[in-house]
């Protein structure tokens, strides 16, 4: 049902209540105090800045706001605040160096209370238990533990390669495969290349639609009249309750199940070495049931965070290989002048692949996976969204001239001086910044050179025999995807596709 409906059916079966004096006092809220924040497009009476803020994680359209008030921009919905930001250096000023007061996340009813999300570690408050997760998926993703998991990797690379020499016009489901394959099998020991009935990667499209959705500013009212939560399930317009019961069981279903997967391995003494079993081990009889609370949601975070971000990464590179044919034709040069003919690519090639990186960076910067990042502060106006524009950051013309260009040698020649790294905030700032850094690095490396290596991405032509040239099209999710587009990925040549079957035999 459309927000425009339950807004209206719940007017009519709810709203009737609200007495005069409860609008009276809502309106003051938004009137008074007005000054002492930075500055925003004005609001409209009860609503706010309702009209001024598109549902979805567009930074696009902030930064454009930004053009009117300044990189500071305030705004102000029922019962929320958002301030963002649209310049690197205040987000550095506030997520980084004043990261004691700006950790936490703002609190979204829907997403947190109903859906329950407030569990897991992308939305749990900077408090201790965040500070356990945290810990704990560390001891996985540093670099230590990612440098000793590059024969995992590597084999589900080949694995990947594997199934787009297959059935190459399925690509997207088998990138997005290759990301659940790789995180299963480092976070719980499970295999699942090649096991055609596995639930993971089901479970984890379950996981990243309830994130996506459950957390899209301005798409649930409850989040900004929390008052609804008590309403019954089953009165008209309480649609949001269904869908949320429904999130809480595929949340269960996701923490619990891969856990107990695992344990059953354990029992029957078929467990291999990966996040899971080490940790349960290392607790052994002191394991306590707080502690095995932790170590089931710091490995769901991972399971979370280590599919929806690189495979929408590793599809939209795809994306930007077809579009920009010349990129990739330098891309094949450095990998034959690098890695040659009669091998595949390993992760010890990685320092040798400077074009292939700064491909990588250009896409980051292109489209960040993640628009916007909010954290929320302890200070005035406490509780309030901070939110960093990373799209907006990305756009600035100090730092990449001719941003809308995409131009991999900004990153190489006289103007990477001033060309931040964007990873240094696609990631995310601070404290809260993403812990997957270092184990997505390598991922994604060797997975790009491998196809790059192996494939030649070529345009798709239409009825008429033309090349269709795909836009760069995106969806407004928090991790945001391309949206669907053609290209057929054909191998460079009878031998490269010898050498993947070979490894794969
Ligand atoms: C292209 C790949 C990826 C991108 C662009 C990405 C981006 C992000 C961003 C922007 C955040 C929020 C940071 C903030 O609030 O400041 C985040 C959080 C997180 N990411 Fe990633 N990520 C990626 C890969 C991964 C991987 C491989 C893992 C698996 C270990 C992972 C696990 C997490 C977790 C657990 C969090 C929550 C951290 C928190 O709330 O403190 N991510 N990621």
């Amino acid at each position: 049902m459309s927000q425009l409906n339950q807004l209206l059916w719940l007017t009519l079966g709810v709203t009737g209540a609200s007495s005069a004096i409860g609008l009276i006092s809502l309106y003051t809220l938004f009137t008074k105090g007005r000054k002492r924040y930075p500055p925003g497009p004005p609001q409209y009476p009860f609503v706010g800045n309702y009209p001024h803020m598109p549902v979805g994680w567009t930074g696009k359209h902030y930064a454009e706001v930004a053009k009117i008030y300044g990189p500071i921009v305030y705004f102000r919905v029922p019962g929320r605040q958002f301030i963002v930001l649209n310049e690197l250096e205040d987000a550095v000023a506030l997520f980084e160096k004043r990261g004691n007061l700006y950790s936490d996340r703002p609190h979204m009813h829907m997403a947190h209370e109903l859906a329950n999300r407030k569990v897991t570690i992308l939305f749990t408050p900077y408090n201790e238990r965040y500070k356990q997760y945290k810990r704990l998926t560390m001891s996985v993703t540093n670099m230590r533990a990612t440098i000793a998991r590059w024969p995992v990797i590597t084999a589900e690379v080949h694995q990947v390669l594997a199934r787009l020499l297959e059935s190459p016009e399925d690509f997207r489901e088998h990138i997005f495969r290759h990301a659940v394959a790789v995180t299963v099998k480092l976070v719980y020991g499970d295999t699942v290349s090649g096991v055609q009935d596995s639930p993971y990667p089901q479970w984890s499209k379950n996981m990243a639609y309830l994130t996506n959705t459950s957390s899209k500013p301005g798409r649930w009212l409850v989040d900004s009249f929390r008052w609804l939560a008590y309403i019954p399930d089953w009165f008209p317009g309480a649609e949001f309750k269904r869908v949320a019961k429904k999130w809480r069981a595929d949340l269960d279903v996701f923490t619990s199940e891969p856990l107990r997967r695992a344990k059953k391995r354990m029992q029957d003494g078929t467990a291999q070495s990966c996040f899971v079993v080490d940790q349960l081990e290392e607790a052994g009889a002191s394991l306590t049931p707080e502690r095995e609370d932790h170590i089931k949601y710091a490995a769901a975070g991972m399971y979370s965070g280590g599919v929806d971000s690189p495979s929408s990464f590793i599809t939209i590179l795809l994306l930007c290989m077809t579009r920009f044919q010349d990129v990739q034709r330098k891309a094949h040069e450095e990998l034959d002048r690098v890695v040659g003919n009669d091998r595949l690519p390993r992760m010890e090639d990685a320092p040798q692949l400077r074009y292939i990186e700064s491909i990588i960076k250009e896409v980051h910067r292109i489209h960040p996976v993640v628009n916007l990042i909010p954290h929320a502060t302890y200070t005035i106006p406490a509780g309030a969204s901070i939110v960093a524009n990373i799209w907006a950051f990305t756009r600035n013309e100090a730092m990449y001239p001719e941003p809308e260009r995409f131009d991999p040698d900004r990153f190489l020649d006289e103007r990477a001086e001033n060309a931040v790294d964007p990873r240094q905030y696609t990631f995310g700032l601070g404290r809260r910044r993403c812990p997957g850094t270092v184990l997505t690095d390598a991922f994604v490396m060797l997975t790009v050179a491998s196809i790059l290596s192996v494939f030649n991405i070529e345009r798709a032509h239409d009825e008429d025999g033309k090349e269709i040239i795909p836009d760069l099209k995106f969806d407004d999710g928090l991790t945001s995807h391309a949206q669907p587009f053609q290209c057929c990925i054909v191998p460079r040549s009878e031998a490269a596709a010898a050498l993947v079957q070979q490894k794969t035999e």
